[in-house]
């Protein structure tokens, strides 16, 4: 018999589209939190709905994303975000009234482009991305406590119901992540800078060291146990995920990458000329961010300076 002084969970059914490493996360998550009363998904046929299945992190899976949704008060969309359009072209139709659309691409113009005209009127859409994340991918990677301290930003576009934006924060707050709210353009600015070009330029370098010459190469792999070895994490990252990225957040990274350009093209200068103090005063200017961000996270009690100060 039901227990009638059991809370009822946030959501009666809920369903992830996609279950890589931050659908399983959240799986995970949603799951240890008793946040849906059901847990489904869909997925491509690369086998990840089965190990999601055998991992036992969902209830049901299904090939066929409208038969996903179907019946669900909760759709998460957790794929490539160059995946989003024909998705929910597909599984639009099926969505029931009132339903509550999210998702956790890195990326937001370019989502609410790609989603908003395939919802039904009735059904109520709250972008969503998780500022955490690791170089791994797929189900098995993904691990309940991935968001705990960790920033969620929403972009609601203007006149989306306030109770469906309440519930999506619930959502996050609840599996130990922070919230902000806003644009979703000034949200790709903000992470054109400090998620995307990084991964760039850890991308180019480890690139430029695979192409030297054969003695060199060796020596990088050999000493890659300093910042070098930081680099080949991030450019470990998902190639599919990261080529969508860019691909969709042109114009942002485009202009945060002429600025870094010309602010290397500089750099290069106070090398070839012997300019200490410039390098010096450059220096001592990002050791001085650096520690306000150490010192940002600890008020703000983040995990995060905990490992990054090993
Ligand atoms: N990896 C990160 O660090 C990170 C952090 C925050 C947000 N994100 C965002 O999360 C999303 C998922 O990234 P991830 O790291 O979990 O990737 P992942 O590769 O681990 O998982 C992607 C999942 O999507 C499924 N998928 C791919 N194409 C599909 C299609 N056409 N139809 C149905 N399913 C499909 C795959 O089967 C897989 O289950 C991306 O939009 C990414 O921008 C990633
Ligand atoms: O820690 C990592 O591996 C990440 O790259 C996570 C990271 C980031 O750049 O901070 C990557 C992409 C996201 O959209 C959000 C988080």
């Amino acid at each position: 018999m039901s227990d009638p002084l059991k809370k009822p969970a946030l959501f009666r059914r809920a369903c992830l589209i996609g279950i890589g490493l931050i659908g399983s996360s959240l799986a995970r998550a949603i799951r240890a939190h008793g946040l849906a009363e059901t847990l489904v998904c869909h997925s491509a046929a690369d086998g990840s709905k089965e190990t999601a299945q055998k991992l036992g992190i969902v209830d049901e899976v299904y090939a066929d994303p409208a038969e996903a949704v179907r019946g669900c008060d909760l759709v998460i969309l957790a794929t490539p975000i160059g995946a989003n359009a024909a998705l929910v072209e597909q599984f639009g139709p099926a969505l029931e009234a009132g339903a509550i659309v999210t998702d956790v691409g890195s990326v937001k113009m370019a989502v609410v482009r790609d989603v908003s005209p395939f919802l039904p009127d009735a059904v109520h859409f709250v972008p969503g991305h998780p500022i955490a994340g690791t170089e791994h991918s797929g189900p098995e990677a993904g691990f309940a406590e991935l968001f705990q301290n960790r920033w969620c930003i929403l972009t609601p576009p203007t006149g989306t119901d306030p109770e469906a934006v309440t519930k999506i924060r619930t959502l996050w707050e609840t599996i130990g992540s922070n919230v902000d709210v806003m644009e979703a353009g000034h949200h790709d600015q903000v992470l054109a800078i400090t998620s995307h070009l990084p991964h760039l330029i850890a991308y180019t370098i480890v690139g430029t060291a695979d192409d030297l010459e054969d003695v060199l190469k060796q020596e990088v792999i050999k000493y890659s146990a300093s910042g070098f070895r930081d680099f080949t994490r991030i450019a470990a990252s998902d190639p599919t995920m990261w080529r969508d990225v860019f691909l969709n957040n042109r114009e942002a990274v485009l202009e945060v990458l002429q600025r870094f350009t010309e602010d290397l093209t500089a750099l290069q200068r106070a090398i070839r000329w012997g300019e200490g103090e410039t390098l010096h005063a450059l220096f001592s200017r990002t050791r001085q961010i650096r520690r306000g961000i150490i010192e940002a996270k600890q008020a703000y009690g983040s995990g995060i300076a905990k490992f990054e100060t090993q």
